[in-house]
């Protein structure tokens, strides 16, 4: 794809270019004809060379893949690609805009691949949102890829279709909205939590979305101890009086809110140590000015945050985004990149939970000796992450491959 190879220089540490804004017109340049190129892998300038990568001698390849499939691994690109998948429904915060206005941002990640774990990628948008449709598409495409990042897909049908996906597809699949983030999540609050020198698994942690990340995020922070965390959705807490509640939402409801609360956001926040935002929607200065001592906001909603950072630092010890133009980027592209790299370094046929609770131990290791309040991840374009974090979820990997 990208006709640059994998760049390993270390652009986190190079002096922040002068704070010019960047212009539409600098944005919109950037875009034009897309992110991405396919370049080749072997030369065709003579006819030696086309004898070769094309007919005749490519038919000798086809008739040994035909004669042993599992030759495809070594003698086409599938091994090694991966597909990123989105219908569209759920683009960053920006909601339902279709598979064509969603391919600037799958193109992006699969650059992103390219760039930080040197992982060949192409975007696939679809033009349905049905997910026995989604699911069969990816199926009859499976001879096509080895790994499958399924994108800013609308839950609750994300949790279907992942599921569905990785159970019909023997290679490596993971909703990136879900798993991505919720890794890395995970990763800022053990990098929040030894900078306050403090042990965050008895704090109160209030998660606004629920939805992909909220649910996901909530999972992973139950599965490494938090025990205290309330999730709201667009109607307010996630509680088990609520009626209106998904399957999803019910089981959520089970496992969380311990102290039953009912209500609204500003009813969580009271006293809360920590928010977390993925909804979309905002949080207002006043509400985190309730929250306890020592609070971290991470406001993830992209692109606009659910409360800008210089509002929420004036009442808060730690604040991140989800952003590439403010501190403490908590965005996804610290996680992606190296999981799948190390999955597919390991031949992983799934991506299971030991495997991301590796990549968020990975990631915050990478900056121990660096932690800060503004320094509680790496930045995503330190060239110590994404082989940090293949490494570990390889190793981590050991009960599913083969
Ligand atoms: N920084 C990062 O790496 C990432 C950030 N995000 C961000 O998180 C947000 C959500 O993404 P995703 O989970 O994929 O989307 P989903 O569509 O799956 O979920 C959105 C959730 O937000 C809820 N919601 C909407 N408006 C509000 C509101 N005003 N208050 C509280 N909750 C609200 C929805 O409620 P209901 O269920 O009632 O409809 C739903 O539960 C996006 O802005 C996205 O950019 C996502 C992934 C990674
Ligand atoms: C970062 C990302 O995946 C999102 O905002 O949807
Ligand atoms: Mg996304």
């Amino acid at each position: 794809m990208s006709s640059t190879a994998t760049d390993t220089t270390d652009r986190s540490s190079a002096p922040a270019p002068a704070a010019a804004p960047i212009t539409d017109e600098e944005i919109f340049a950037g875009h034009v004809a897309g992110k991405l190129r396919v370049e080749l892998a072997a030369p065709l300038d003579t006819q030696r060379d086309l004898s070769i990568a094309y007919t005749p001698g490519v038919a000798q390849v086809s008739r040994a893949i035909a004669a042993d499939e599992t030759l495809a691994k070594r003698y086409t690109w599938t091994d090694r690609l991966v597909v990123v998948v989105s219908d569209g429904s759920a683009v960053l915060g920006l909601g339902d805009i279709g598979p064509r206005a969603s391919l600037p941002v799958m193109e992006g990640k699969s650059a992103l691949f390219k760039a930080f774990a040197g992982l060949d990628s192409i975007p696939l948008v679809l033009d349905t949102q049905n997910p026995d449709e989604i699911v069969e598409t990816l199926v009859r495409l499976r001879p096509s890829f080895g790994a499958v990042n399924l994108e800013d897909i609308s839950a609750p049908r994300c949790f279907e279709i992942e599921r569905r996906v990785a159970d019909a597809l023997d290679c490596p699949v993971m909703h990136d909205d879900q798993h991505g983030t919720a890794i890395v999540v995970l990763a800022a609050l053990m990098g929040a939590a030894r900078v306050q020198g403090r042990d965050l698994t008895g704090a109160r942690v209030v998660i606004s979305g629920a939805g992909a990340a909220g649910i996901a995020c909530a999972n992973i922070l139950l599965a490494a101890g938090i025990t205290d965390v309330t999730v709201l959705d667009s109607r307010g807490i996630v509680s088990r009086e609520r009626t209106d509640l998904t399957p999803v939402k019910t089981d959520l409801a089970a496992r969380t809110n311990p102290a039953g609360r009912a209500g609204t956001l500003a009813d969580a926040l009271h006293g809360a140590d920590v928010f977390i935002g993925v909804s979309a929607g905002t949080v207002p200065e006043n509400l985190v000015a309730t929250m306890a001592d020592d609070a971290i906001v991470f406001a993830l909603s992209n692109p606009d945050p659910e409360i800008h950072p210089d509002i929420a630092r004036r009442h808060a010890a730690i604040v991140a985004t989800g952003r590439s133009d403010f501190p403490n980027q908590i965005n996804n592209v610290l996680a992606f990149p190296g999981v799948f790299n190390g999955a597919l370094d390991a031949g992983a046929r799934r991506i299971t939970e030991r495997m991301k609770l590796a990549a968020a131990h990975a990631i915050v290791s990478v900056v121990e000796a660096e932690l800060a309040p503004d320094k509680i991840v790496p930045s995503p374009l330190d060239p110590r992450v994404a082989p940090a974090v293949a490494a570990a979820v390889a190793a981590a990997a050991a009960d599913v491959t083969g």
